[in-house]
């Protein structure tokens, strides 16, 4: 790194936001612009196979996979295991990035950054970022505790998906951002559009303000998810029939879209050579093709759902019966 000294802390930031709120859109962003400098991605997911990283964009950078659990909870281990690996290394990264899933609660993330000794001493949090999706927040607020600690940590918030949202509808969600976080920047966003300096090089973490708020901040943990969110994960090695699969679909989240907090899939079609990409939150659903297929590699479609009051059998039945005749 030009200008530092080899054992200067390095900055991370934590990209966070509830499921389906644009965090890999932003974290595609921040790796897309010309910036020169190189960092270290951990993405996090919820649902035992990995999706996210297909679709965060292939630049200069690694992207650690951890898949096993939550950021939060189980895989804090894991995370300082990969951080400890990347400190050993000889070439330097600018920054680290870490995109947790969407049900995280990012106070025991930042907290892993204090409170391991090594970690601690080589690293620096420069900023919690959360992208808010300003269609569904008003609801998330109220349902999920994730989501309002996901506002009260942040530094910066994009308020995103504001195309979404009629002017008077934001200014209701920015009075309510304010009166749960008083300090962070709030900036509006659509498909998280923001310049990098906003989000990166923030030296925005301020540990006096997080302890006055959290004076547990730095002890045990004691938090609890919510469990009544589920994932279920499907898988197909045999190519998908279009019509049947949009079919299928169109009916769970018109039957179920009240229950999908979010879903995504990479799928393969018969007579289709490209990866179909499908992803949504709730009724709103996006679809789109990704690269051909990687000559050689199996072309297996996997849909990852999650949400609440999930039937896996019934899912893994009618994902099932998607498959080409
Ligand atoms: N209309 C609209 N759609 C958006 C905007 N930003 C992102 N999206 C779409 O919202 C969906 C979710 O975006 P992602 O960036 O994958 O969200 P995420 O927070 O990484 O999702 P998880 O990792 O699953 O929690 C995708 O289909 C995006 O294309 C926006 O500003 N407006």
């Amino acid at each position: 790194m030009e200008g530092k000294e080899p054992m200067s802390a390095i900055p991370v930031t934590v990209l966070t936001g509830y499921l389906g709120a644009g965090k890999t859109t932003l974290l595609n962003r921040i790796l897309s612009e010309p910036h020169g400098k190189r960092f270290a991605v951990i993405v996090n997911e919820f649902g035992e196979i990995g999706i996210d990283n297909d679709l965060v964009v292939g630049a200069d950078q690694e992207v650690f996979e951890m898949n096993n659990g939550c950021i939060c909870c189980t895989v804090r281990g894991d995370l300082i295991r990969i951080i400890g690996g990347l400190l050993k290394r000889k070439d330097a990264f600018d920054g680290i990035l870490i995109e947790t899933t969407g049900l995280a609660d990012p106070a025991p993330v930042a907290q892993t950054f204090f409170v391991d000794p090594d970690v601690s001493k080589r690293t620096r949090m420069d900023g919690i970022v959360t992208v808010a999706d300003a269609r569904h927040l008003a609801q998330r607020l109220d349902d999920s505790h994730e989501a309002q600690e996901q506002i009260a940590f942040a530094d910066v918030i994009l308020l995103n998906k504001i195309d979404l949202v009629d002017e008077a509808g934001i200014v209701v969600l920015e009075h309510r951002i304010r009166s749960m976080n008083p300090f962070a920047r709030i900036r509006r966003t659509e498909r998280c559009s923001v310049a990098l300096d906003e989000v990166i090089g923030l030296g925005a973490f301020d540990l006096d303000r997080v302890l006055a708020m959290e004076p547990g901040f730095l002890g045990e943990d004691d938090h609890e998810h919510d469990q009544s969110v589920t994932s279920v994960s499907l898988q197909e090695d045999r190519a998908l029939d279009p019509a049947a699969f949009d079919q299928w679909f169109r009916t769970l989240i018109q039957v179920q879209g009240v229950d999908l907090l979010r879903y995504k899939g990479i799928l393969s079609f018969k007579g289709s050579d490209r990866r179909t990409v499908v992803q949504g939150v709730h009724m709103l659903a996006d679809s789109g093709n990704l690269s051909v297929w990687p000559a050689g590699l199996p072309r297996t479609s996997r849909f990852v759902l999650i949400g609440r009051n999930l039937d896996g059998g019934a899912l893994r039945a009618g994902f099932a019966a998607c498959v080409a005749p």
